[in-house]
């Protein structure tokens, strides 16, 4: 190849509508989503759909919820889909929400998928103590809650589950001007690690799934603003090209599938190997308040 050559690569995905997994790979089971109405979360929850799942999508806002409902009951191949308002801060509305999945569904969730979360750039030094308790309590205790009621149910049942943790790739990293996020994110990878062993004896497998750059139309404004600062994003990864919020889908529906079953307390990251990136000598240092166009800290 010489230098005139466009490089390749790693290849663009399957489009739309493709599947690894057998047709009805799903049939019968239920599939609970956290956000699932918005972003990678409809879009993790509509890959479960068509392979056959019933769908159960929690989330604060009807808004999110009614919209996704609809598109999601049309994938062709898809189970009855319901949807719950729940604040997964709160353990008695989880609890609820369980009582509704088997009133709706005649059967437990067979699958979690904590995907909901919240996030915001801030530099610490201006984070107020109700901002980071805010992103710290629906990222790693939401996932928390929802999680232990999924085992308890289970275990109180005798029947096994499989439980998917979306997380980030800074919870190795940290990241700067996200500390609240990623200090959440990381401690959600060290709950799939003890979880694992802790269910694992009773049948029920705890995995952790980290999504690469994939932009989609919910992006909040927030993080949005943060991406078109730097232009050209598939340039700026190894793979020359963002991911696609279906390549994140395809990943859950293996990882709960009986084919990962001896798969568990693992983080399975997506994202075109974008976090090893390193170098010796990196581009110039840019403060966090400069990258977030924060005048100097004034307490
Ligand atoms: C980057 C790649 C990785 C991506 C990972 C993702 O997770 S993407 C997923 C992204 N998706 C989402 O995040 C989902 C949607 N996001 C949300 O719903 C909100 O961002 C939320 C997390 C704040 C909601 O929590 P809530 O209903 O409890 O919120 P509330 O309104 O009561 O505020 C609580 C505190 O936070 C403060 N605060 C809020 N915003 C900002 C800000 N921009 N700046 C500074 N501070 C901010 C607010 O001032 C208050 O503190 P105060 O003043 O009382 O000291
Ligand atoms: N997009 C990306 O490139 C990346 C995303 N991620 C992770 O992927 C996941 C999905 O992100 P993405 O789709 O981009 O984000 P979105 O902002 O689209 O989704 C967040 C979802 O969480 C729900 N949610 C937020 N707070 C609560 C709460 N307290 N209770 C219940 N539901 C809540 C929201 O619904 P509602 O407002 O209705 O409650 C929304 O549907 C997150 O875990 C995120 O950290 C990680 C790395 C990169």
């Amino acid at each position: 190849m010489d230098s005139t050559t466009p490089l390749p690569g790693l290849s663009a995905p399957p489009p739309p509508g493709a599947h690894a997994l057998s047709p009805g790979s799903y049939d019968g089971r239920l599939v609970l989503v956290t956000g699932g109405g918005t972003g990678l979360g409809r879009a993790v929850a509509a890959e479960f759909a068509r392979l056959g799942a019933s769908l159960l999508l929690v989330s604060r806002r009807e808004e999110h919820l009614a919209p996704a409902r609809a598109e999601l009951a049309k994938v062709p191949g898809a189970g009855p889909v319901t949807s719950q308002l729940c604040d997964i801060r709160d353990a008695d509305r989880i609890a609820e929400v369980f009582d509704a999945a088997v009133a709706a569904h005649g059967r437990l969730p067979d699958v979690l998928v904590n995907n909901a979360a919240a996030n915001f750039p801030v530099p610490s030094e201006d984070m107020t103590p109700n901002g980071w308790r805010a992103v710290v309590d629906i990222t790693l205790t939401g996932t928390f809650l929802m999680t232990r009621e999924f085992g308890r149910r289970h275990l109180a049942e005798g029947t096994p589950g499989s439980v998917i943790a979306v997380g980030a790739s800074y919870a190795w990293t940290g990241g700067p001007g996200f500390a609240h996020s990623a200090a959440a994110k990381a401690g959600v990878k060290s709950l799939v690690e003890s979880l694992a062993v802790e269910w694992g004896p009773y049948g029920i497998q705890v995995n952790g799934l980290v999504p690469g750059l994939m932009p989609h139309e919910d992006m909040t404004a927030d993080i949005r603003t943060g991406l078109d600062r730097a232009p050209d994003p598939d340039a700026r990864q190894p793979a020359l090209r963002v991911g696609a919020p279906r390549e994140l889908g395809w990943a859950a529906t293996f990882l709960a599938s009986p084919y990962a079953r001896f798969i568990s307390g693992h983080t399975l990251v997506v994202d075109g190997a974008n976090w090893q990136r390193r170098d010796l000598v990196n581009a110039p240092v840019t403060p966090v308040r400069e990258q977030l166009d924060r005048g100097p800290f004034a307490p």
